[in-house]
């Protein structure tokens, strides 16, 4: 197992989010977790990547804890996400934004870049030419020194994507990559995320609302509601199972009451 939690709780003000959660995703694999509006999915990204400290558990990248971890140090373990919305440093071009996702990989210390000595030029030209294979492999040749911000939405959330790439993750979480795009550009991202994994070797862990294409590409799907797991599987056992047919139908019910 390449991410572990065990028995993850946390709360805020008393309200519970994540109740007692045991989760695993395994190296290589294109696992998603969906759930409806509320049920934990995001705050389950920001444990897993040091953004929130959870009260209870333990949290492991191939056996190494994460916990207690700040986000920076979780990156470099291995760990790269993007957004629900669309984060990108907006007075940057496509190259830039994407280079300091690989500045976590950097190896020189402080003294040799203010020194300027060869060794940090020699770090330079490597973070440059991993930055430029990441925008590559994304698609967006080319597009390298425009202002990230001037792209389309959908390249934007491909910069993203190459940004996340950049810091070599062992897993990439993913947080509504779909949102926003139209048919031609999901069926792209579905494209994508199989050669992140087949290609690169990459564990991808999705957080996604469209169905379609979480059934499409997924291998393995966890299903959270109130903040537990009710149910795991393949796509077909997970569609068919009662516990997370009612969990949507339930949200219908909360919909068509407002
Ligand atoms: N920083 C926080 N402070 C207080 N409550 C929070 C915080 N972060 C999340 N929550 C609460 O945790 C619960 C779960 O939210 P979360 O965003 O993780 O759900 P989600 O499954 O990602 O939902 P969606 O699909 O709508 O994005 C919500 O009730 C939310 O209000």
């Amino acid at each position: 197992m390449l991410l572990q939690l065990k028995q993850v709780s946390l709360s805020f003000a008393g309200n519970t989010v994540l109740y007692d959660v045991n989760f695993g995703v395994d190296a290589g694999r294109i696992h998603s977790l969906i759930g409806p509006n509320g049920a934990g999915k995001t705050s389950m990204f920001n444990v897993i990547t040091g953004f929130y400290r959870p009260q209870q558990g333990e949290i492991t990248l191939d056996g190494e804890p994460i916990v207690k971890r700040k986000p920076h140090a979780v990156t470099r373990l291995g760990i790269a996400r993007t957004f629900q919305n669309v984060r990108l440093f907006r007075e940057m071009s496509v190259r830039e934004n994407v280079m300091a996702g690989q500045h976590c990989r950097s190896r020189a210390g402080a003294l040799a870049a203010i020194l300027r000595l060869p060794s940090q030029r020699a770090e330079e030209r490597r973070i440059l030419e991993t930055s430029l294979e990441c925008i590559d492999f994304v698609g967006l040749t080319g597009h390298q020194d425009r202002l990230a911000t001037n792209l389309a939405y959908g390249h934007q959330r491909r910069v993203e994507i190459a940004r996340a790439l950049a810091t070599e993750p062992k897993l990439l979480l993913l947080d509504e990559p779909a949102a926003g795009l139209n048919s031609g550009e999901k069926q792209a991202l579905i494209e994508l995320i199989r050669r992140i994994r087949d290609e690169r070797g990459v564990a991808v862990l999705l957080i996604e609302h469209d169905m379609g294409l979480v059934m499409n590409v997924s291998e393995h799907i966890s299903v959270l509601d109130h903040g537990s797991l009710i149910a795991e599987g393949d796509p077909q056992t997970v569609q068919n199972d009662p516990k997370v047919i009612e969990a949507y139908l339930g949200q219908d019910d909360e919909e068509l009451a407002l």
